[in-house]
């Protein structure tokens, strides 16, 4: 079970940690002070698990003499710790001290959090591990330490910022950065970003570095000697260069280049998008450069390369982040976490694929996603014989088959297939056929002049186009089809995937008549590629052309108490009146079992052995 996470102080890092764990699925609540940025009353704040504790330094002790007492685990952010261990140690909460090493509009995946204090909670390692995953990394320093580190790193670099601004103040003015270099204008918005921030926090983290800063401006006096003499120069030069030698390219220098221009041109601006660009590109071989090192490290573990649900978060938290149309982020982001795990695939020799019934968007397709997330290309066929054969043909590894929906039954040409071809069942899955009605914009049922769909998604729809409709209905022979012919009058019946594939407007959603509508997959592989494995057995079987032949199959199955969950008869090509039956029974069958069966058929074949499969094990 999740823990409940209340944030107590909705400012910059609460609400930064807010859409953290609410975008991971925690029941989130905040509470401030200011009675706008709550989310809920004081009386709720005791049936919380955690608190994290987000107000500012100086806050600290009114805050939690106020927090109602409880068996809570609070969580600490401070900057310094000196200033509020000793309210959490007298308050008599157990207690998590992290210092995030990052402000509010950081990342926290390319961060630092640091961990002071652990009270050994449970809920402690939760927490740190939600951290751990979004790609923060952890590091332990003890109280004391742990401040003096923090003169050191923000104590120091805040002081040469604020130092320089101060300097510069008076004979530097906006105009002149169009002659600064990619170090100045680093040092310059860095200048900048602290000083249009809370002035209390940089406050306390100066108050916590005075001595340091005394031993620093002497030793600046010192080096002033040593930058006026030539051979002092050099030395200092050579070996504080051996010891700083971190520089690599840093995209921080490449964004300050161009972000210094007053782009208030049209050619200035266009210049500016170039540059822009560039960076973007940078930055995905980035991306798939560490994503080709992931896929490294995860083959060496034997971990699957993909993990979907992860990518879902991923990009549910980069739309909190944005006010850019999120249907055009979202697509962005799946392409580029595309572009990454084909890299994946490549370095890692992965060529699987897996055959289902095309185009984008369709419901098969979907039921693929469920199973592979997009850890595996997939290849679209224009039917299931085109899946069946490729599977057969070794051009597809997998193919998912469509069985039987509870509508429509059982899908004839595939069971046909599958007495004919070399493939053989190891799993099956099912899905939730949901239809919806989709238009280019949004409008009023009524204006719709013409719906198109598939007729099989028209039938299934009757009962919502009779009460809600007055339009038209057109066959197309695909969903996409439907889509390509939709105009601003009409609407077409399609999945919500191929809606949003299609970024089409979902007017309304689940119109089937049948409100249990499911569709049930078969996952192949050529026969003989895998072991056969389940609890599920399907074969096809043929009997004398005598009374009571069947019956005596269907006893054996009676006698020996195996449930039979489907049974089939199909021509057997051979003459009118021969039949060959197909059936699913819930047992691996044993050797005995098989020989029992041979003695009351005339052939059997058996296709797959399975059983559900609801993540398809690449490695496997
Ligand atoms: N801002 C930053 O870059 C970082 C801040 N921190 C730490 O995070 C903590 C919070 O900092 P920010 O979010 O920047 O502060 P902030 O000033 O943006 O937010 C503080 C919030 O607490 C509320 N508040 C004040 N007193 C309160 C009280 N007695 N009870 C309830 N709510 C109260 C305020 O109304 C405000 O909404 C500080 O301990 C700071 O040292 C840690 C890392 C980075
Ligand atoms: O972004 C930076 O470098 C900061 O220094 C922001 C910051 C401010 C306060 C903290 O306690 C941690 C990080």
């Amino acid at each position: 079970m999740k823990p409940g996470i209340l944030i107590y102080g909705m400012g910059r890092m609460g609400k930064f940690f807010y859409d953290f764990f609410f975008s991971r699925g925690y029941d989130v609540a905040g509470y401030d002070v200011v009675p706008e940025r709550r989310t809920i009353e004081e009386d709720k704040i005791e049936s919380y698990d955690v608190i994290f504790l987000c107000v500012p330094m100086q806050a600290v002790g009114d805050a939690i003499a106020r927090i109602p007492r409880s068996s809570a685990l609070i969580v600490d952010i401070s900057s310094i710790k000196g200033f509020v261990l000793p309210y959490l140690d007298a308050s008599g909460f157990d207690y998590l001290s992290i210092h995030p090493m990052f402000g509010p509009d950081s990342e926290i995946g390319l961060s630092n959090i640091i961990v002071v204090k652990k009270s050994g909670r449970k809920e402690e390692e939760v927490i740190l591990e939600e951290f751990r995953k979004a790609g923060a990394v952890l590091s332990e320093l003890p109280p004391e330490k742990h401040d003096a580190k923090m003169a050191e790193i923000q104590g120091l670099a805040h002081f040469l910022l604020v130092g320089m601004a101060h300097f510069l103040a008076e004979r530097f003015d906006r105009e002149d950065l169009k002659y600064a270099s990619p170090i100045f204008a680093t040092l310059y918005k860095l200048s900048s970003r602290i000083l249009n921030q809370d002035w209390r926090m940089y406050y306390y983290i100066q108050k916590n570095a005075e001595i340091l800063r005394r031993e620093f401006i002497k030793s600046l006096a010192d080096l002033d000697a040593k930058f006026s003499d030539e051979e002092k120069f050099r030395k200092l030069f050579e070996e504080l260069g051996s010891k700083f030698d971190d520089y690599g390219n840093s995209t921080l220098i490449l964004d300050a280049c161009k972000a210094t221009w007053d782009v208030s041109t049209i050619e200035l601006l266009r210049g500016y998008i170039r540059a822009v660009d560039s960076l973007i590109l940078r930055l995905l071989e980035r991306r798939t450069q560490a994503g080709r090192k992931i896929a490294l490290h995860k083959r060496d573990r034997n971990e699957p390369i993909e993990i979907a649900d992860l990518e879902e978060v991923k990009i549910k938290d980069l739309l909190l982040r944005t006010s850019l149309n999120p249907i055009y982020v979202q697509d962005i982001f799946e392409n580029i976490m595309g572009l990454t795990k084909e890299e994946e695939y490549r370095v890692l020799g992965i060529k699987k694929t897996l055959a289902v019934l095309g185009p984008a968007g369709s419901f098969s397709e979907e039921a693929a996603l469920k199973l592979v997330g997009s850890r595996l290309p997939l290849k679209y066929c224009a039917t299931t014989d085109e899946i069946i054969k490729c599977v057969e043909n070794g051009s597809a590894d997998y193919g998912l088959v469509p069985i039987e929906n509870s509508v429509n039954g059982t899908v004839i040409s595939v069971l046909d297939a599958l007495l004919n071809h070399d493939v053989e069942v190891f799993g099956e899955t099912t899905l939730e056929i949901v239809h919806c009605l989709a238009a280019r914009r949004y409008m009023p049922l009524k204006e719709i002049r013409v719906v198109y769909s598939h007729p099989q998604a028209i039938a299934q729809c009757m009962g919502f186009i009779n009460n809600y409709l007055k339009a038209e209905l057109r066959y197309t022979s695909s969903t996409s089809d439907a889509i390509a012919l939709l105009d601003d009058y009409s609407a077409a019946i399609v999945s919500e995937n191929a809606a949003k594939l299609h970024k089409l407007y979902v007017l309304r959603k689940g119109i089937q008549d049948a409100k249990a509508n499911t569709t049930r997959f078969y996952l192949i592989r050529k026969k003989g590629s895998g072991e056969m494995r389940g609890s599920i057995t399907s074969l096809f079987f043929g009997v004398e052309d005598r009374p009571g032949a069947l019956k005596d199959v269907l006893e054996v199955f009676y006698r020996k108490g195996i449930n039979m969950r489907k049974l089939e008869s199909r021509p057997a090509r051979t003459g009118l009146g021969d039949y060959v039956f197909f059936v699913e029974v819930e047992k691996d069958l044993s050797s005995e079992d098989l020989r029992e069966l041979r003695n009351v058929t005339t052939f059997y074949h058996i296709v797959g052995v399975f059983d559900r499969v609801e993540r398809l094990d690449l490695w496997g």
